[in-house]
């Protein structure tokens, strides 16, 4: 069937260019002149998408936006004068899927129209099988969770989708933003161009430009070649902002700059690219009180804030946390290749649920894989989880649970000594780094008092597995009063006294051959790798032992091209 459009503007020129620009795209198209001839129109008629200035004679574009939005599920684009950003994003918010300027570049129209066709395909799909649109089961298989909280944030997602508008993702960290932006990117006509990742925060400020807008060879020192910005490689895709909070001031100016012209100039280059990217954004951090605060520019936040998605806690969903429970084990049983899929007893799920998961999510997953790492067999007991002992009557079910496990524990006093257990084969030989003493010792978990999460700070917030032998100058305090410290898998080296911190002089005072680019970026990638070596190649505690955050690591590991595990 041919695809429909009603085309709305009162510059008639501009009228038959675009009808000619549908018609060479196999699309029939009505024009209104008018408001009133345009709602005239839509009354008597099916269309699949509706393109509409937002000046009419008779009234403004955004009416009919309002009204096409609210009654179908129609696309509906509008076409704004230059420099009218206000509108345009006026228009995305009350629902249209996208905006052109004018004056009109025929190659952007032809672009929106692909997109709204891309749309229509899929709701045609979706209409075609509605209980379990291809969609729906994406959605349901990557964001996990049925509580009454997560539906209508389900179909938010499904809507955003099909929609271009920016949309900034708040909510506490680890609650799923990631999870969140990657579905809006492949639930979107979008799906077929890059998703591009980027932590705000883990780029060194002086790297930035470099890394969003790309530089040309020889623009600077270390510039050896020419490399494409993040702009360019979210071409015809998504460009995901993580921690766009951590954004220095000077480069929150560029990237407006790049946003609202949809284009890019790279570091010594003289011309700018057009780009056509999505911009979704996120950040654990209250962007308005950093507005208010002088500490993010009040343009950018209302450029990339076109609509907010605010993510619930785990502690808002509690209903949610079995169902999770039961997708990260199978998960960690598949990734470890386990030969029984482990399984949580009625007495540990209980004791999840009424955890305060600070980490969110993020914090379940971690402690189910150290429970699994922890359990002998295949059923993950409350012992195994590590968390504190949080009432009577969960004492009793622990005392249980714990006589049951009698045999697997026998060297285990109470909960909150330090243990000593063999490690299950699949564990074994997962972290055989670890094992040179082949002990692993849990420490009990102290309850935290503030709602950092574990991966934010340089202080562990959870139970970590440490080796016993440490080397003599970094060797843990084990005569601390305190038996519930939580120590560090390995320490930091710490500088002696009078010896600085600064890397060593290469070659007697010789400058590095390469340049000093190449030089830190080695530097750099030894030092990952030996803090992963270190943690059996856990990437949480091998940022903690680098003092830096998880995201940043893994920012920095892609940077590098450090393979995920390479303990094999
Ligand atoms: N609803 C969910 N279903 C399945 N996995 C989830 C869900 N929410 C979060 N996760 C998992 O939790 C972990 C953290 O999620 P994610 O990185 O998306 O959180 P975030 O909010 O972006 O955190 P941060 O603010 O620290 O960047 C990931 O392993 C992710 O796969």
């Amino acid at each position: 069937m041919t695809t429909s459009a009603l085309v709305v503007d009162d510059e008639v020129d501009l009228c038959r260019l675009m009808q000619i620009t549908l018609t060479k795209m196999g699309i029939k198209s009505d024009v209104a002149y008018t408001l009133a001839q345009a709602r005239s129109y839509w009354q008597d008629n099916t269309y699949d998408f509706c393109l509409t200035d937002l000046k009419l004679p008779d009234g403004s574009g955004l009416e009919l936006v309002k009204e096409i939005s609210n009654s179908s599920n129609t696309p509906i684009a509008v076409i704004t004068a230059h420099g009218s950003m206000d509108l345009a994003i006026e228009a995305l918010k009350l629902g249209a899927f996208d905006f052109v300027n004018k004056p009109l570049e025929l190659p952007r129209l032809r672009q929106l129209v692909e997109n709204a066709l891309k749309v229509i395909h899929q709701d045609n799909g979706a209409q075609a099988t509605p209980e379990s649109s291809p969609e729906q089961k994406m959605l349901d298989a990557r964001l996990i969770g049925d509580s009454a909280i997560m539906h209508p944030l389900k179909n938010t997602i499904l809507k955003l989708a099909r929609s271009q508008a920016p949309v900034f993702l708040s909510g506490a960290s680890g609650t799923g933003k990631e999870v969140v932006a990657r579905l809006i990117h492949d639930l979107s006509p979008r799906r077929d161009g890059s998703f591009v990742p980027v932590n705000c925060g883990a780029i060194p400020s002086e790297l930035m430009e470099s890394e969003f807008f790309g530089h040309k060879k020889g623009s600077f020192t270390g510039a050896v070649a020419d490399k494409q910005g993040l702009f360019q490689q979210a071409n015809g895709g998504t460009l995901f902002l993580d921690e766009v909070a951590d954004l220095p001031l000077a480069m929150q100016v560029k990237l407006l700059r790049a946003i609202q012209e949809k284009t890019v100039r790279a570091i010594g280059d003289t011309k700018e690219v057009p780009v056509d990217i999505r911009i979704l954004s996120a950040t654990h951090k209250d962007l308005s009180r950093l507005v208010q605060d002088g500490a993010f520019r009040q343009d950018l936040y209302y450029r990339i804030n076109v609509i907010e998605l605010k993510l619930p806690t785990l502690n808002d969903r509690r209903d949610d946390i079995p169902v999770l429970a039961e997708h990260f084990l199978a998960m960690i049983s598949a990734e470890w290749q386990l030969d029984v899929p482990p399984s949580l007893t009625r007495e540990a799920s209980e004791r999840l649920q009424r955890h305060d998961f600070a980490g969110n999510v993020r914090e379940l997953r971690n402690l189910l894989e150290r429970a699994v790492t922890l359990a002998e067999t295949s059923d993950i007991d409350i012992s195994h989880l590590g968390l504190p002992d949080v009432s009577h009557d969960l004492k009793d079910t622990q005392a249980h649970s714990n006589a049951q496990q009698s045999n697997h524990y026998a060297n285990e006093q109470n909960q909150s000594q330090p243990t000593t257990q063999t490690m299950s084969k699949a564990i074994e030989n997962r972290e055989q780094t670890l094992q040179s003493d082949s002990e692993i010792t849990a420490v009990k978990h102290k309850k935290e008092t503030t709602n950092l999460h574990p991966y934010r700070t340089n202080t562990q917030h959870y139970p970590s597995m440490i080796q016993r032998s440490v080397p003599n100058n970094t060797e843990p305090s084990t005569s601390s009063s305190d038996t519930n410290e939580k120590v560090p898998l390995h320490r930091p080296i710490q500088p002696k006294e009078n010896e600085t911190t600064s890397l060593q002089e290469p070659l007697d005072g010789q400058l590095p051959a390469q340049g000093l680019e190449h030089y830190l970026q080695e530097q750099e990638k030894q030092l990952i790798i030996t803090a992963l070596k270190q943690t059996g190649w856990n990437k949480t505690q091998a940022a903690e032992l680098l003092g830096t955050t998880f995201r940043s690591l893994r920012y920095r590991m892609k940077k590098l091209e450090i393979a995920e595990d390479q303990s094999e």
